[in-house]
């Protein structure tokens, strides 16, 4: 059985978070572990608390998985601080975790912040370069480019090269708050070709964790042994069947399905 772990914050509405990597996991068929960075108090219509875990409380699950069960890849989600992204990057080194899949969470998408203002820089120096993939959204991207605007594909080839350049082996820029195109494209740049990802876009609101469940599905299938642009086209497969299908659950921004491939009968290649 191969195995996959997710380090992230928790989102107690189940859409989100440790909860989506872990449905996400299952799904692929990988057998998924974590290491909770911070409780969220969250639903649909937004984050109502944040708790982040002592540096000691992360360190003891972090230690408790790998030191026992192992793993074949990692993901990274809410770090929430400068602290515990130093803790989570010195313990990726110590277990000499390579399938490392880092999505740069910072912003929940009614606007509650995820990462503090300052932990960017410790995110951009300590943890980026330790990457396999790193998956930032396009605010995100920006952020990670000192404040630059990303409007075009064009700009998201650019931002891909230029984040690729801090270290990780590649950078996969999601497309998803991109105007009001009609596609949905995912930029990845692999340190020497670029690949574009491209679907429909699928006109619903229940996005509530879309980029957590994409970069689980990479992680799962690099555990496989998928190689980058392999697992990135899965990964976008999953998650497009996911937004297809998401659920109508609370009064806000619902969550994909992560069992809608499967359900309705599609395949993942
Ligand atoms: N409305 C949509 N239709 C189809 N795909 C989408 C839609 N919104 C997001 N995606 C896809 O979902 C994934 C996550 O993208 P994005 O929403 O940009 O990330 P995040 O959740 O981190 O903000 C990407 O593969 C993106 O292309
Ligand atoms: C605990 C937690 N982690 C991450 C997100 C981001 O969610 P999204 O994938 O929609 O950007 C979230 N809302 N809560």
């Amino acid at each position: 059985m191969y195995k996959a772990m997710t380090i992230a914050g928790s989102d107690s509405g189940g859409g989100a978070g440790i909860q989506a990597d872990l449905k996400t996991f299952q799904e692929r068929n990988v057998f998924g572990t974590s290491a909770i960075t911070a409780l969220t108090a969250q639903n649909t219509l937004g984050v109502q608390g944040v708790y982040p875990q002592s540096l000691e409380c992360v360190e003891a699950q972090v230690d408790a998985v790998l030191s026992d069960i192992g793993t074949d890849a990692v993901k990274t989600g809410m770090l929430f601080s400068a602290s515990l992204i130093r803790l989570v990057a010195n313990k990726l080194d110590e277990y000499q975790v390579n399938n490392l899949v880092i999505d740069p969470v910072m912003i929940a998408k009614g606007g509650a912040p995820l990462l503090q203002e300052e932990a960017v820089v410790e995110l951009r120096e300590t943890l980026l370069p330790l990457g396999k993939v790193v998956t930032p959204n396009l605010p995100e991207a920006g952020k990670i480019l000192d404040g630059r605007k990303i409007e075009t594909i064009e700009e998201m080839e650019q931002a891909a090269k230029d984040i690729q350049a801090m270290g990780p082996e590649a950078v996969v820029i999601k497309g998803g708050h991109l105007g009001s195109e009609e596609r949905s494209v995912d930029v990845l740049y692999d340190g020497e070709r670029f690949f574009h990802y491209d679907s429909e876009r699928i006109s619903t609101k229940h996005t509530h964790g879309t980029g957590c469940t994409f970069s689980a599905c990479i992680a799962a299938e690099l555990a496989k042994g998928k190689n980058i642009p392999e697992a990135v086209k899965i990964a976008k497969y999953y998650i497009t069947a996911a937004i297809r299908y998401s659920l109508n659950v609370g009064n806000g921004i619902g969550p994909t399905n992560h069992s809608a491939y499967r359900l309705h009968s599609l395949s993942v290649k």
